[in-house]
């Protein structure tokens, strides 16, 4: 119920059907229709389930059913929480299913755990993170970081990978803070809980881009299993979610050179406020490079004359726009992104470097995978130099011209134009994610 994990998941589940798999999505009332959109002209089945939020203090209006749709991502946790309320329709229609070879179920939705067990079917989460992210923060939790004395900004070594340096600000605050008894303790102990008693993680990723990390959960945890079966995105012809018109920007971006638009997006539910958005706008234009910005905040104004002022050479757009065909745009030369990982696996499987600017969720730590392990990006510069500090027009201009115009830009797309070309390499048959696929498929179609 949040887009960022939808998407991936409909992708795993074209990836099912062309291995002739027979699936069956569920979702509820609100999303069903991005869902069947998604899979239109597949075989799969949709279920739909009724979602009825009741929070203790009713902030969440009725028929919100995505996380990009919460007046405020402060309610994430109540909102999750409150996804308990499927359970009992779930199971129901469970039973209405021909036997059940394994569901694969988002790790928020702690709870389907329970279903799994009940009808005997192996559960697969699914979390959306990259084996980086899992494990630098597995290791930094046993090393106690995130609980030590030291300064919130102080990097500490991490002892497994001492190359790796990481800080408590690395860590959203609303998990670090969280107190027993509060929901997003709660919240965490279920979803972690059941992660780990389920049958084994599917990954978006693949082996080549982080052979160290995706070995070291498989080794470091040998009762749970991990199939790096991405990158998902590739699962899907490019455009093939667009309708038949094409949107305004693509037209804009067919008029421009190879590698001279910068893309800037902050995925589906990153709250960017109307000081950043200034600041964006503010630098892009100081910047003078070319720039498709896509703004989600419907109620906040451009400065007054931006649009005429950048007219030509920069759009900015609110809608949602397909942003995996234009990260596959060869005009796109660099995207400033928030590090959701979605954005960071489609940038690199289009060969287009990044300015990494983290927001919330594990982004802080994908931010340090882009720039110090993978070496296709780099950090936005903060104005106090600190992991969460604020971004000032002059730090965002400065970083879109070392990507867009720099001697550093041109280092960083040579090295995601080799991670792209791996990327392709290991979805086609006989790659590292194919294969690792077909043991899924073995594995538990055997076990049946
Ligand atoms: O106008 C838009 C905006 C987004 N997207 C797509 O939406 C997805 C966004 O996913 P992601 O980049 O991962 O960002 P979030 O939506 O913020 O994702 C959440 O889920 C991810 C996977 O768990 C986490 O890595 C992030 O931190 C978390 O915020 C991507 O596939 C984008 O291509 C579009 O196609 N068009």
């Amino acid at each position: 119920m949040s887009k960022g994990h939808t998407i991936p998941l409909l992708h795993f589940a074209r990836l099912l059907l062309r291995r002739n798999f027979s699936v069956t999505l569920f979702t509820t009332t609100a999303n069903r229709p991005f869902i069947a959109d998604s899979l239109s002209g597949t075989a799969a089945s949709i279920v739909t389930l009724p979602f009825t939020v009741s929070t203790t203090n009713n902030d969440i209006p009725p028929g919100i059913e995505s996380t990009d749709k919460l007046p405020s991502m402060s309610l994430f946790f109540e909102f999750a929480m409150a996804t308990a309320s499927i359970q009992p329709h779930f199971e129901q229609a469970l039973e209405t299913l021909p036997r059940v070879s394994f569901m694969v179920t988002d790790g928020f939705l702690w709870w389907t755990l329970q279903s799994a067990n009940k009808f005997h079917i192996p559960r697969l989460v699914f979390f959306g993170m990259s084996c980086y992210s899992v494990s630098v923060f597995r290791e930094a939790e046993m090393q106690g970081i995130f609980r030590g004395p030291q300064p919130d900004d102080e990097l500490v070594e991490l002892t497994r990978f001492p190359w790796i340096k990481i800080c408590k600000e690395d860590l959203e605050p609303s998990s670090r803070n969280a107190e027993p008894g509060s929901i997003p303790y709660e919240f965490n102990v279920k979803s972690v809980g059941a992660s780990v008693n389920s049958y084994g993680t599917v990954v978006n990723s693949f082996y080549e881009l982080e052979p160290l990390f995706v070995d070291y959960l498989k080794t470091t945890n040998t009762s749970h299993k991990y199939w790096c079966v991405g990158p998902l995105c590739l699962a899907d012809d490019v455009g093939s979610f667009s309708g038949t018109k094409e949107p305004k920007w693509m037209t804009w971006l067919h008029q421009k050179k190879k590698f001279s638009v910068l893309y800037v997006a902050f995925g589906s539910q990153a709250e960017v406020s109307n000081e950043e958005l200034e600041e964006i706008a503010m630098g892009l234009e100081e910047s003078m490079v070319s720039f498709l910005w896509v703004i989600r905040k419907k109620d906040w104004v451009l400065p007054k004359g931006f649009e005429e002022r950048v007219e030509g050479r920069g759009m900015a757009v609110r809608e949602w726009v397909d942003q995996r065909e234009i990260l596959n745009d060869e005009r796109v030369g660099g995207y400033v992104s928030h590090c959701g990982w979605n954005s960071v696996v489609e940038s690199v499987c289009g060969g287009v470097p990044m300015v990494a600017w983290p927001m919330m969720a594990e982004q802080h730590v994908n931010a340090r995978m882009v720039e110090e392990e993978l070496k296709v990006g780099i950090r936005m510069e903060t104005c106090d130099g600190k992991v969460r500090g604020s971004v000032k027009r002059e730090g965002v201009s400065k970083c879109v011209k070392e990507l867009m115009e720099g001697e550093r830009g041109i280092q960083l797309r040579q090295n995601v134009k080799v991670l792209a070309r791996l990327a392709r390499m290991a979805v086609q048959e006989g790659g590292s994610s194919w294969s690792a696929l077909d043991h899924l498929i073995h594995e538990l179609c055997r076990k049946k």
